[in-house]
């Protein structure tokens, strides 16, 4: 794990009221090709973002230019209100990364001291000190001889103590086992309401996203798909499932931009982004779980976002009268919603509906 830089964080107004990251039109070109365009939300503090995307998408990208680590080639990043390419911006932000160098001949507690001289005025030992605990980090041990949950406990430790308004956690929860991720996720939700600490988390794994992130970012391209809060989201998107009599989709639910679609043998599932009520039809209508709907951008990685061009986050949204039979979770065997995180769909399943869906092309007559 390596720490990147970090500040003081102040605990002052409401954490709902503040932002803790803004993007305008930010981009950063490598030579001739993009790697990140266009990218323009704003995350509020003291929530838990999901940063998403398939490889190569941007979000690497995205997390240097927050960090301040990386000068944008267009566009700005602005951190706690300051621009994120200056040192008051740096200032706020740490960066928990993957493979970095905690020193594995030092034992926890030299580790801690080190970490408390790094960060003159910011180190809160108070902080430092119930993080340990709630890890049960043994002070005397050396680093090298902790399983990797307890490392990356460590290294979240370092950051923390730090005080950071944004906290930047690459692939963290992933690779460390179930309680010890179930600590970080309690970890993270505690710091988030009580300090109003952001964190925007790479890759979790999508099964793990609903109670923990409150905000999702999905990346594809460079570019942005979804920007917004969770619950706006979901509340933008819905899930329809029935049986399928021709081709494609039933025209009247293709009608709608559909994000994905899954054809399986005489049944269809699509994640839609309703435009007024759905058509009622032989089909169920359901909420979608943030795994479901994840996996549908990550399926998808060519859909428009939601205010194309620029991303931006979709405004809350009225809850929708639905058409058809709307269930919460209704779930029919054997459909991609209950499939496990990382494995779209049934095996030899349905052929991907592409991007011509958003036309409602290739809907059955
Ligand atoms: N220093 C660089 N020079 C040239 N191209 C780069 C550089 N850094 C990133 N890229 C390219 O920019 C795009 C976005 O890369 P980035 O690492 O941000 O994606 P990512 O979503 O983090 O991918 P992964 O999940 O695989 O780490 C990729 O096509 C990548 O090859």
């Amino acid at each position: 794990m390596a720490i990147r830089p970090v500040g003081g964080y102040e605990a002052t107004g409401r954490a709902a009221d503040r932002t803790a990251v803004e993007a305008i039109g930010l981009g950063k070109r490598h030579r001739r090709r993009w790697a990140l365009r266009d990218c323009t939300f704003r995350l509020p503090a003291g929530r838990i973002c999901a940063l998403v995307g398939p490889a190569g998408a941007g979000k690497t990208t995205l997390l240097s230019l927050a960090s301040g680590l990386v000068r944008p080639t267009e566009g700005t990043v602005r951190i706690g209100g300051a621009n994120g390419s200056g040192p008051a911006g740096r200032a706020k932000v740490a960066w928990v990364a993957q493979g970095g160098p905690l020193s594995p001949r030092l034992t926890v507690a030299e580790t801690l001291r080190l970490g408390r001289e790094l960060a003159p005025g910011h180190w809160s030992e108070r902080r430092a000190e119930q993080i340990v605990r709630a890890g049960r980090l043994p002070l005397n041990a050396r680093v090298g001889a902790l399983c990797a949950g307890r490392g990356a406990h460590l290294a979240l430790t370092l950051a923390l103590a730090r005080q950071p308004e944004l906290l930047l956690l690459d692939d963290l929860p992933a690779h460390a086992d179930p309680l010890v991720r179930h600590q970080v996720a309690a970890l993270l939700l505690a710091q988030a309401a009580e300090y109003g600490t952001t964190v925007v988390l790479t890759s979790p794994p999508l099964a793990e996203l609903d109670g923990l992130c409150d905000h999702l970012l999905v990346l594809a391209g460079g570019r942005i798909r979804l920007a917004g809060a969770a619950e706006d989201a979901v509340g933008a998107h819905a899930l329809v499932m029935g049986e399928r009599r021709g081709e494609g989709l039933p025209p009247r639910i293709a009608a709608h931009p559909v994000v994905d679609a899954q054809l399986t043998g005489r049944h269809f599932t699509a994640l839609i982004r309703p435009e007024g009520a759905i058509a009622p039809g032989p089909w169920e209508v359901a909420e979608p779980s943030v795994e479901e709907l994840l996996l549908a951008y990550l399926r998808a990685p060519d859909v428009p976002a939601p205010n194309a061009p620029g991303g931006e986050p979709a405004a809350p949204r009225p809850r929708r009268l639905l058409g058809g039979t709307r269930g919460h979770r209704p779930g029919i065997p054997g459909m991609p919603r209950n499939a496990a995180p990382g494995r779209p769909g049934p095996p030899g399943g349905a052929p991907r509906i592409g991007h011509d869906q958003h036309s409602g092309k290739g809907a059955a007559a």
